[in-house]
């Protein structure tokens, strides 16, 4: 989020401008506002030198309604509490969306993953369990992957989950690999699903994918799925991707004006998803500044990075060509950026809604690991599709009839479902 943006102030403003909409009552606001529970503990690990290091780590609960919490944990040198409190938010709103019986939490630790070695990420970990796996669990709150996590942080993490309550629970983390409880297909889901949503908002708006462009913000786990599924599912072409270079300490587009090959681009890309930029060049590759991406005379936007990149800078810089922008990040448009993006008339894909696919898929992990019964990626991959078509459906039928913004939209169909979950259980 850039410095003039707290994202936990973004996610209240935006509830606030649906609440009024939906005139909703002072009391049930009071309670949707704010999260139910969080927890803030320091998180002591040995290091390789044998010193050892305090972290800080939080994990925030906004709203269990329809279901256990549910939410990623971010590792990233930036986070904040408020960060942690929006993402915990709008994860309330995305499983409501995507109608799936779960609420909303988030997990963060203040760290750069990059900095440690693998026994120490392990006991970090490790030690972000310690904290708080009392608080957690399959019935609970259920944590997965986000920025800076990784299958296999999962995998340690659901271990000592396991060692600490002295039996197997698989169920209490998603997001873990395939052989160590994890689903088929929840490593594309994320991309895949703003993809399944492009494609069903392209349909509706009588717009042809093959003929269409995109580019990319990021080029980690949600930006690589999104382009191979904008090239391959939808048949269009990713024109630009852009990342976030560690040893220069400054973000790059990298382009080609006959499309990018995301195979080729993966094949050069770090786990922290950084692009050989060398490579990229001389496979004919253009290297240009870290808002190129955003300037391009493409049909459609996927900000798939972090928070607060389309701002009231970035904003002014896209082409009068863009017709959809696809939120793949949380967050990504403040709301000075919003008000342009909707008088500009381009149509909106809302983060929450966009980006459901990995938390319909961890849903269904969740699900596997009750049955112990594991289905096939196909099956995975056509349960999400039907989930993620209903929803984006859902939510258009809204914005049809009653005439608001995309993202209001997508508010007012997720706050009715928790609202009346909340008042089925007698909350208010
Ligand atoms: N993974 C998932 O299933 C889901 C993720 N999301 C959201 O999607 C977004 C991306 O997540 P994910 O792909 O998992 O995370 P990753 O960590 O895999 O990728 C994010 C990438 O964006 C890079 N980045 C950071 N700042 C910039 C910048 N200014 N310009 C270009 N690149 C930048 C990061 O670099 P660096 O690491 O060097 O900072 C990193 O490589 C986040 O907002 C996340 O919360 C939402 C739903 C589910
Ligand atoms: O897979 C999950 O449970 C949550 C993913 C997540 O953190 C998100 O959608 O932002």
């Amino acid at each position: 989020m850039n410095a003039t943006t707290n994202a936990f102030q973004m996610a209240q403003q935006q509830f606030d401008q649906v609440a009024n909409q939906l005139n909703l009552d002072q009391q049930v606001r009071e309670y949707l506002r704010w999260p139910l529970r969080e927890f803030h503990f320091r998180i002591p690990v040995r290091m390789d030198n044998g010193l050892i290091r305090v972290f800080n780590g939080f994990r925030v609960q906004h709203n269990d309604a329809i279901g256990p919490c549910k939410g990623g944990i971010r590792f990233h040198p930036s986070e904040t509490v408020d960060t942690v409190r929006a993402l915990a938010t709008w994860m309330t709103w995305k499983c409501a969306v995507a109608n799936i019986p779960l609420g909303g939490g988030k997990g963060g630790v203040i760290v750069d993953p990059a900095t440690l070695t693998n026994s120490e990420k392990e006991r970090l970990c490790r030690g972000y369990i310690q904290q708080v796996w009392r608080e957690i669990g399959p019935r609970q709150d259920v944590p997965a992957p986000d920025v800076g996590t990784t299958p296999q942080m999962m995998g340690w993490m659901m271990d000592e989950y396991s060692k600490l309550a002295g039996e197997y629970t698989p169920g209490v983390i998603t997001g873990k690999p395939v052989g160590g409880g994890g689903s088929l297909g929840r490593t594309e889901a994320t991309g895949y699903g703003v993809i399944y949503n492009l494609r069903e908002a392209m349909q509706r708006l009588k717009i042809d994918p093959s003929k269409c462009s995109a580019a990319i913000q990021g080029f980690g786990n949600v930006a690589q799925y999104a382009a191979i599924g904008f090239t391959e599912l939808l048949k269009g072409k990713v024109m630009a991707v852009s990342y976030w270079d560690r040893d220069d300490r400054t973000g790059y587009t990298v382009s080609n004006a006959k499309g990018i090959d995301p195979h080729f681009l993966m094949s050069i890309t770090d786990q922290y998803g950084s692009i050989n930029k060398d490579k990229a060049k001389a496979e004919g590759y253009q290297i240009e500044d870290a808002n190129a991406w955003i300037t391009k005379d493409v049909d459609v936007l996927i900000p798939a990075a972090i928070e607060g990149q389309i701002n009231a800078e970035t904003v002014e810089l896209i082409s009068d060509k863009v017709r959809i922008i696809a939120e793949g990040a949380n967050g990504p448009t403040t709301l000075e950026a919003d008000e342009q993006v909707k008088k500009r008339g381009v149509f909106m894909v809302p983060d929450f809604l966009c980006n459901a696919g990995g938390v319909t898929v961890s849903y269904f992990e969740s699900v596997q690991n009750d049955m112990n019964y594991y289905w096939t990626n196909k099956e995975v991959l056509d349960r999400l599709d039907d989930k993620i078509t209903t929803a984006f459906h859902s939510v258009y039928e809204v914005y049809e009839k009653e005439h608001v913004y995309m993202r209001d939209a997508a508010y007012m169909v997720a706050i009715n479902r928790v609202v009346k979950a909340m008042q089925l259980r007698g909350w208010i």
